[in-house]
């Protein structure tokens, strides 16, 4: 988990500092790890402890501030000098001003996680995995071309790779090409300006399996269009498989050449729609459990209730709450969570469950639930019986009966309860207190994380 919000400290860092500046000090250093919700940042001798605790310590904090700490901590350790001599500069500085690059050799750009064990499937994308698996076993036979289409963020490049996998797994020999439309674009035009037009064909003609990302970026390109029509045949004429992706149908993209749109109409065409609930939380469950996160049910469904379309934003959402909880030094829990996601997502969305603030009121004032919802009429149980009602009424949706069927009594009796707080925290200082601690801890406080 530190590693993952030691990257996005990291580049909150680079983009405060100067390059040099980063390089010279932060490149050096490594995670340790965070500890009781202080990120333990390992420095080589006592000169760079001083120096980071002096200059960098501020930026350090906005930087977890950033990723929803609390209280930032941050302390700096000097590395034993083994592990010192283990660390090198993650990556060189950029140069002044990157060149376009230069066509890459023919490589397996395959995400390694992008793997058909590692895709959960769902009613929303089982006819795309079907198709992805049956074209992975029999490539160039089965659907030729294979082409995929949906929303951003919904699978269609992991299915691309796993079928890329499960080919490079069985058969080694054979080459596979992953590009992006932009890149494919870009390395033509490359090509074309350094005479290698020769190379480019070769290198796309030659392949066993291509596959091709963001295809829709074709409109409006002719030339880059020609070219692709001419790869297109030679790798079909073989046999070779072809696959592509797209945000859109082919009869949707614009200005595609028909001979084009007829070619990628030859195959099968099948969709990857938006994943219902319970697929996101079952995507949730293996994102946490491939972390090595126990994160408990209810908190991955309250995660997946945030984000229902995209399925990078939901996965960043988890990465999120994880980050919150671990520099909080708080638990899993459905308060955390929704603390967390609340600067990303609008408010209302996270729903506050009747249930989560009689729990609350009750640890509170120290008496059970039961108590609370019972008929007892003594003035202990009816001051968190009226907080109750009234912090429902204020933190959720919940209309007037609602609330007075929740408590057992009717709505007049749930308005009396919201008109007598109302009342007493206008005067009365230590009730103030009360129900500020308690809105405070319900609407996502760590503390409150804690208790729920
Ligand atoms: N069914 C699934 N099971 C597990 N993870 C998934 C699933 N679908 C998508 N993901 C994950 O969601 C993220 C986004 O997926 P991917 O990049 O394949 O989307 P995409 O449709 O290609 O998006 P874009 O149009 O932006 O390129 C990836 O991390 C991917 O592993």
């Amino acid at each position: 988990m530190s590693q993952e919000i030691w990257a996005d400290v990291l580049s909150y860092v680079r983009s405060n500092i100067s390059d040099v500046e980063y390089h010279t000090w932060f490149a050096p250093v490594k995670i340790l790890g965070v500890r009781e919700g202080s990120l333990v940042i390992g420095v080589r001798n006592s000169f760079a402890q001083e120096w980071f605790k002096k200059h960098y310590l501020g930026l350090l904090e906005n930087a977890l501030r950033s990723l929803g700490a609390e209280h930032p901590q941050v302390s700096f350790e000097v590395l034993p000098a083994v592990q010192e001599a283990m660390i090198l500069p993650d990556d060189p500085p950029p140069p002044a001003r990157a060149a376009a690059p230069a066509p890459t050799p023919v490589q397996k750009s395959l995400n390694p996680k992008y793997t058909f064990e590692n895709f959960v499937i769902g009613p929303n994308n089982n006819l795309a995995h079907a198709a992805a698996l049956a074209v992975a076993e029999a490539p160039g036979k089965a659907y030729n071309p294979l082409f995929i289409y949906g929303d951003v963020g919904l699978g269609k490049t992991h299915l691309m790779h796993a079928v890329g996998h499960y080919l490079a797994e069985r058969f080694p020999e054979k080459r596979i090409e992953y590009v992006s439309t932009e890149s494919f674009t870009n390395e033509l035009i490359t090509a074309i300006r350094e005479d290698k037009t020769t190379q480019f064909r070769n290198r796309y003609r030659s392949v066993d399996l291509l596959l091709v990302d963001d295809i829709q970026f074709l409109a409006r390109k002719e030339r880059t269009q020609e070219e692709f029509f001419h790869t297109f045949n030679a790798l079909y004429e073989n046999h070779k498989q072809i696959i592509l992706s797209s945000d859109r149908p082919p009869k949707d993209i614009q200005t595609l050449e028909s001979r084009l749109r007829s070619r990628f109409e030859w195959g099968l065409i099948t969709d990857i729609q938006s994943p219902e609930f319970e697929t996101r939380v079952a995507i949730l469950k293996m994102n946490a459990e491939h972390s090595g996160m126990n994160i408990p049910q209810d908190v991955l469904e309250l995660i997946a209730r945030q984000v229902t379309t995209n399925i990078r934003e939901l996965e960043g959402a988890l990465m999120r709450v994880a980050a919150f909880a671990s520099l909080n030094n708080a638990p899993f829990s459905r308060a955390v969570a929704a603390k967390a996601l609340s600067n990303v997502f609008a408010p209302q969305e996270v729903q506050l469950e009747m249930g989560d603030i009689l729990s609350a009121v009750a640890a509170q004032y120290e008496i059970s639930p039961d108590l609370i919802r019972g008929s007892g009429r003594a003035r202990e149980v009816v001051t968190p019986r009226q907080v109750a009602m009234y912090l429902i009424r204020e933190l959720t949706s919940h209309s007037l009966p609602e609330i007075g069927q929740f408590f057992g009594r009717d709505h007049s009796t749930v308005m009396h309860a919201v008109s007598k707080v109302t009342e007493g925290v206008a005067k009365d200082p230590e009730l103030l207190a009360q129900v500020d601690r308690l809105r405070h801890q319900l609407q996502g406080s760590v503390e409150a994380g804690e208790d729920t």
